[in-house]
């Protein structure tokens, strides 16, 4: 298993270590003790997520806030997804600023996108499901989001504007400048 720190402190990409044979193949998905000795992060994870979704969805950008503030390991169980994880911490040098990793079934890369970040994907595969396991539990009153197509974060999806499908709340939701930082 290979952690390797991104450009935005505290967002880690994970490659398991595959073990093949003729039977097929095998991989520890998660390892506490790996995990916590890697990233130096003491995490409880407490809800795991599956969403399915067809080419050209894209689901975000979402964060939950205060105690329900959310750290996030993402994998990918079939298809690829552009996984993009968006620095929104209070006073962060790195605010504004974002990463995007292909995570796919092929490569079974992970990202580690701890809280005070907003969080979303886009599907570039014919379907892709989507696994992540969470730190905090689901709290709708909590949740805050930022348009995913926000001019000023100016995020490539790589998914052409005509195949995009977002939900009604990620349409509608508010623009980048309108969000608080988050207070860590
Ligand atoms: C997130 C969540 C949702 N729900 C219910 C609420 C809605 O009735 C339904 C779909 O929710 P939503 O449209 O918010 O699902 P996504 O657009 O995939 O949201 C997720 O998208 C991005 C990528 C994220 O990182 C978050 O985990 C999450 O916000 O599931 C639950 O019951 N529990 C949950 O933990």
């Amino acid at each position: 298993m290979k952690f390797k720190e991104t450009i935005l402190k505290g967002c880690f990409e994970i490659e398991p270590q595959l073990f093949a044979d003729e039977r097929g193949y095998f991989y520890e998905s998660y390892h506490l003790k790996k995990f916590q000795e890697n990233t130096g992060i003491d995490i409880q994870f407490v809800q795991d997520n599956e969403s399915k979704s067809k080419y050209g969805v894209v689901r975000g950008l979402h964060l939950q806030r205060g105690e329900f503030a959310q750290a996030k390991l993402v994998r990918v169980l079939s298809g690829k997804i552009l996984d993009i994880a968006v620095d929104v911490r209070k006073d962060s040098p790195t605010y504004g600023q974002s990463i995007a990793v292909e995570l796919s079934d092929e490569n079974k890369k992970q990202l580690f996108i701890p809280t005070g970040f907003l969080h979303g994907f886009s599907v570039l595969s014919d379907e892709a499901v989507v696994y992540y396991k969470c730190d905090a539990f689901y709290n709708k009153a909590s949740e805050d989001g930022v348009n995913p197509l926000d001019m000023d974060l100016q995020i490539d999806w790589q998914i052409p504007s005509s195949d995009m499908l977002l939900s009604e709340k990620d349409r509608h939701a508010k623009s980048f400048r309108e969000l608080t930082p988050v207070s860590l």
